[in-house]
């Protein structure tokens, strides 16, 4: 997972600490991943444990306190304003309130327009509205009744679909999706799920999954990563870690996703408290050894 060899995108050794000491936060501790075209890798965590700091991390908006960031091989250095903005259109991020990144005075149709305007500089007129609807086509909206409306005329799920049809009109490669469906209802959250998995294989986008959901990870993703106060824990094959999980906390966090066939008052599903926080402790301490447990499955050593 952390071979760089074909990764579009690869964190080698990124460290994030916030503050200084002895209220220093070490928001993420030399955290190394890769992201390959046409694969998804699911980072999971519960509030807290990092995720975040690392989706900022890859959108360039932290620069590490430690490690170094790869696009397609090469170190992404803040000094090249070129590279930094050929990186950023190839790099976009959907957020988790499809609303808050959609202007309300504006259609549909301007939101899609502008980037195309922007960065597809050899279409012209007709050829920018005819591109607009190819993009709604593509995320699964009819182009005639979406594209004159304004954000707050569709559902949770259609803007959500806008916000992806957006970094396909930059021309994303990578896309960095923070919670994409935790505020959408339930209904709608499988077909937004779908829609990214569909653009993974069709378009061969690399996608970064964040979620503290971990039995989503599996639905969307080829790999896992695992993190708890800024560590990664556990990695690798996402149906390997999740059917054999070897960290603790891997562990807790499954125990936690409710199983429909025991009740909540069934004593099978409650969480020892004491056992939770001993966990906690021991997989917040840093440990450098790493234990192979297969060729792409990986666990950090828990302290004794
Ligand atoms: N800008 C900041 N300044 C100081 N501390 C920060 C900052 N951003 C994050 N932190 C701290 O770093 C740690 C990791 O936070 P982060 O937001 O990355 O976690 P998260 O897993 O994404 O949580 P959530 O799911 O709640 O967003 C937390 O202890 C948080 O308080």
């Amino acid at each position: 997972m952390t071979d760089p060899c074909n990764a579009i995108l690869a964190l080698d050794r990124i460290s994030k600490t916030f503050g200084r000491a002895p209220f220093a936060v070490k928001a993420a501790q030399s955290v190394s991943f890769a992201l390959h075209p046409g694969r998804t890798l699911a980072l999971v965590g519960e509030s807290g444990s990092g995720k975040t700091t690392c989706a900022r991390l890859v959108m360039r908006e932290y620069t590490p306190s430690e490690g170094r960031l790869l696009f397609k091989g090469k170190p992404v250095e803040t000094g090249d304003a070129r590279a930094l903005a050929a990186y950023r259109r190839s790099v976009q991020m959907i957020f988790q309130d499809p609303f808050s990144s959609l202007n309300p005075a504006h259609t549909i149709a301007y939101h899609l327009r502008r980037p195309l305007q922007l960065h597809r500089r050899d279409l012209k007129g007709r050829q920018i509205d005819e591109a607009v609807a190819d993009l709604l086509t593509k995320v699964q909206l009819d182009p005639a009744l979406v594209a004159p409306k304004h954000p707050h005329e569709l559902s949770g799920g259609q803007r959500q679909r806008v916000n992806i049809a957006r970094t396909l009109a930059v021309g994303a490669e990578v896309i960095v999706a923070d919670e994409p469906t935790s505020m959408l209802d339930v209904s709608v959250r499988l077909g937004v799920l779908n829609l990214l998995n569909e653009m993974k294989r069709d378009m061969k986008l690399a996608l970064l999954y964040i979620t503290h959901d971990i039995a989503t990870a599996r639905y969307v993703a080829e790999d896992i990563i695992v993190m708890y106060a800024g560590q990664i824990v556990e990695w690798g094959n996402v149906n390997k870690v999740i059917d054999n999980p070897q960290h603790p906390y891997t562990r807790l966090l499954l125990s936690a996703v409710p199983d429909p066939e025991i009740r909540f008052d069934d004593p099978r599903a409650q969480l020892k408290n004491a056992t939770v926080g001993e966990v906690r402790r021991l997989s917040a301490i840093p440990q450098e050894r790493i234990v192979a447990i297969e060729s792409d499955h990986f666990v950090r050593q828990i302290a004794a």
